[in-house]
């Protein structure tokens, strides 16, 4: 360093570094400025900026050198070749172009060095190229150290020249890529003279081609500053230029921009357009949109093919009243065609609310239902749509249908019944007309159903509908409440003639025989009758009133009609009471089996016990089984109840001598339980009796129910060994055919009779004989119940009768008796 301080001071001259370094810095600006130029430009004119960007640097380079080269003093005469100075001049400019080029084209990070390394490289070539060019009469000593410290300085600070001004592109920022430039090329040159050293040889004297170091440095200074003063010109307009090119490539940006905006926006208005029709085109509902004096506005097309509406009539402004002329001329609508309808349509139209939404259903002439929805729009006008809802109309329709009506018969069930009775009690509270409600239900329909099948039970149903509409006036209703049940409404004057005449009507339309395809049954009816407001002044109320007198008429042997009566309600009471009471009175052992003897007849022998039930009630004391039995029935009670008898009768009889027999007697109820054979079975079992010893006593209407079945069941048992006894014979007319159809062990001749025997009316007492004579012809054993007297027993004992029974031998008694009385006779049955 202390070299190159050396010849600063000691080899130049001041005032003329001074002068290099003012044109170093001018070209320096110029150069920088063309640079920036170069940056904002494009194409080719940014390859044209960046070689006068070149050519300014590198003459800038070129100069400042040979300025400098007059202020240097080495101490002999100077002078410099005229091809190497060229040769120079041009490596400085084509360097440095390539430095500017490199960093303005390159985008990547390292271009202000790469740059910044050529633009070195190129101050170094003018230099050493330059100093080639030198002549002198001596010899140039090189310090290698110092040319390589003045290379690395003209690079580096070329590249933070050319990084300062890539970043910087102010003014500012020139000015310090200028001076850093400046400073490149300066600090340089004087490292790279500090490098050389002269030493005089007289001997080296050069031709007179040689250029003269005076008048280089003056025509390179002058030349140098014109050019580069003309060059910063240049700039400087091409800047003015430039911002302004640059203001009105902006307006013209701006304006194209504004362009597409418009463009875009046309095309988002058209694509809208195009998707609104789309969406109002695929609409389910016709829709059309009328402005504030009522012309069209829109509509889509469903509107046009509901209405049939020719394309001149869907012009936007078509009036709407034009449309509804078309509309109804057409005959479209189920409404007269004519012009002055077509006039009344559009006054109802007009006189719709425009405010509000409105709604309303057209009928078409073909028999759809269209529902017009208006909506008022803001500003007047409205949107109205037109949907065709028969479908839905129709299913609606269906529903409600279903809802109300019953799916086998079609007729009114008990939701629509209830609100049609509501309507009707509401009319007889005005006076002058009663309401009779009539509650029925067939009898022996379970008989039906249980034998001929489900699909016969459906077509008696059927049936029973048809004969009840034909039974009725036009205003009746006539409801299926569920299963047999029926309910009958009719407006009556006189209801107690009027209603027990539509009853009896029913009941023997009822009793006629119904054929049913491969089978004729027979059924009949209970019917029980309410009048309203008497009976009740609401349809519960009524209802339950006629319910009651149901229940009466069927409690009173059914095929009846009975009126409902205050007093059924506290008998209902009494009835629900017992049947709470009789739930319990299973559980709580309230129920006993009493045993009356039957005897034989001739001898008195005893030859067997019947097990009678009776219910100890804790208040009412002892409850005989006429009382409990038909509700125990009703309720399926008589299952569990009938098991118990079995198994109790069975094992009380065990204890008792084996020639004595147990007789039980079964319920129809019983014999729907598929339990009842197993339990005979269990009973006898787990008794140990013989079966030979049980007795089963049924009655006709135990058989009656479902013959066959009770038939099957019977003979399964008796092939056990049961004996089975046909109950109060005589009373029933079938049961000679049931005599035939299965080989009863013994008949009881019914106590009626035997209660006739003694009777003072000669044709009772002959009826009577003949019942048992006909008994005992039977070749059965034969038993007479109900003996009272020595007169009848005697009667019984000429007409053949085997077997007697009644209060003349033994009331019925509890099982310890029994035990008292066998032990009491044994001897005697022993002895039979
Ligand atoms: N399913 C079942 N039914 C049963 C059972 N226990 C009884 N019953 C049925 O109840 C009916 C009434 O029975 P009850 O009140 O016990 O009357 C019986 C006798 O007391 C009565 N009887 C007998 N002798 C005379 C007499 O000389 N005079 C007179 N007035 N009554 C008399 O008869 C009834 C027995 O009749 P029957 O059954 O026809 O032999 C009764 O009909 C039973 O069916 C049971 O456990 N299960």
């Amino acid at each position: 360093m202390f070299r190159v301080f050396n010849c600063l001071s000691a080899e130049h001259d001041w005032r003329l570094v001074m002068l290099a370094g003012l044109v170093c810095f001018a070209a320096s600006i110029v150069a920088v400025s063309i640079f920036h130029r170069a940056v904002a430009s494009r194409g080719w004119t940014r390859s044209l900026w960046i070689a006068i960007a070149g050519a300014a640097i590198g003459y800038g380079i070129w100069a400042t050198h040979f300025v400098a080269m007059l202020a240097y003093e080495p101490g002999v005469p100077t002078g410099y070749g005229l091809v190497l100075t060229a040769l120079s001049l041009a490596a400085a400019m084509i360097l440095t172009s390539g430095g500017f080029g490199v960093a303005v084209n390159n985008s990547g990070r390292w271009r202000a060095a790469a740059g910044g390394g050529i633009i070195g490289a190129g101050i170094a070539s003018m230099h050493y190229i330059g100093m080639w060019a030198l002549e002198v009469p001596g010899r140039v000593i090189w310090s290698p150290e110092l040319v390589f410290i003045s290379i690395i300085l003209g690079m580096v600070l070329g590249y933070v020249a050319l990084a300062v001004a890539l970043g910087r592109k102010n003014r500012w920022g020139t000015f310090a890529a200028a001076l850093l430039l400046t400073l490149a090329i300066v600090s340089h040159h004087f490292t790279a003279m500090g490098a050389v050293q002269i030493v005089p040889d007289p001997t080296l004297a050069h031709d007179t081609l040689s250029l003269s170091p005076s008048f280089l440095a003056v025509a390179i200074a002058g030349v140098a500053l014109s050019v580069l003063g003309m060059s910063f010109v240049g700039v400087l307009a091409d800047r003015r230029l430039a911002t302004r090119t640059s203001r009105f490539e902006q307006i013209i940006s701006e304006l194209s921009l504004a362009r597409q905006q418009v463009e875009d926006s046309q095309r988002e208005i058209q694509e809208q357009k195009l998707r609104l029709d789309t969406a109002i085109n695929n609409m389910v509902e016709a829709l059309c949109m009328f402005d504030a004096e009522k012309r069209l506005v829109v509509s889509n097309e469903r509107y046009a093919l509901l209405y049939r509406l020719p394309p001149e009539l869907l012009r936007t402004g078509t009036p709407h009243a034009d449309i509804i002329r078309h509309r109804v001329m057409t005959g479209i609508l189920k409404s007269d065609s004519s012009e002055g309808a077509a006039e009344k349509f559009i006054s109802k139209l007009a006189a719709l609310p425009f405010d509000a939404v409105s709604s309303r259903i057209d009928e078409f002439a073909d028999g759809r239902l269209i529902c017009v929805t208006r909506q008022p729009m803001a500003g007047g006008g409205w949107v109205a749509t037109h949907l065709d809802v028969t479908e839905q109309r129709r299913s609606e329709a269906k529903i409600t249908h279903m809802a109300q009506h019953d799916a086998l018969t079609d007729l009114p069930n008990r939701v629509l019944l209830r609100e049609r009775m509501e309507h009707a009690i509401a009319v007889t509270r005005n006076g002058g007309v009663d309401l009779a409600v009539l509650m029925l239900d067939l009898d022996r329909f379970k008989e039906v159903n249980d034998t001929l099948g489900h699909p016969a039970g459906d077509s008696l149903l059927r049936a029973v509908s048809a004969r009840l509409r034909e039974c009725v006036t036009d205003t009746a209703l006539i409801a299926r409440l569920g299963g047999d049940e029926f309910a009958v409404i009719d407006y009556v004057t006189n209801p107690a003639v009027e209603a027990a005449a539509l009853a009896e009507n029913i009941r023997k339309a009822l009793c006629e025989p119904f054929d049913l395809g491969d089978h004729r049954v027979t059924v009949g009816t209970s019917i029980g009758i309410a009048i309203a407001p008497r009976d009740g002044n609401d349809s519960d109320v009524i209802m339950k009133s006629a319910d009651l007198a149901l229940y009466s008429a069927k409690s009173g042997g059914r095929g009846a009609f009975r009126f409902f009566e205050p007093e059924l309600d506290e008998l209902m009471h009494a009835r629900r009471n017992l049947e709470r009471d009789m739930r319990d009175a299973l559980s709580e052992r309230q129920f006993e089996l009493h045993y009356q003897p039957f005897v034989n007849a001739a001898t008195g022998e005893t030859r067997g016990f019947e097990a009678l039930l009776r219910w100890r009630h804790p208040q009412r004391g002892l409850v005989l089984p006429g009382e409990f039995i038909p509700l125990a029935e009703e309720t399926g009670l008589i299952v569990p109840l009938g098991e118990w008898v079995l198994r109790t009768a069975c094992a009380e009889a065990a204890k008792w001598p084996q020639e004595v027999g147990i007789a039980i007697n079964l319920s129809p109820a019983q014999f729907r339980s598929k339990e009842l054979a197993p339990v005979i079975v269990g009973a006898l079992a787990s008794s140990g009796i013989a079966p030979h010893r049980l007795e089963l006593e049924v009655t006709e209407t135990v058989i009656m129910h479902d013959s066959e079945a009770v038939f099957a069941v019977l003979a399964q048992l008796r092939e056990l060994g049961v004996r089975i006894a046909l109950d109060d014979f005589g009373t029933g007319y079938s049961s000679l055919s049931f005599l035939q159809r299965f080989p009863f062990d013994k008949v009881k001749i019914d106590r009626s009779f035997v209660d006739e025997l003694s009777s003072t009316r000669a044709e009772a007492r002959h009826l009577a004989r003949a019942v048992v004579r006909f008994a005992v012809s039977l070749g059965k054993t034969t038993t007479a119940e109900g003996v009272e007297t020595e007169e009848q027993l005697d009667i019984l004992r000429e007409e053949g009768c085997m077997e007697t029974q009644g209060y003349y031998f033994s009331r019925p008694m509890p099982a310890s008796d029994v035990a008292r009385m066998l032990r009491r006779d044994g001897a005697a049955i022993r002895a039979a």
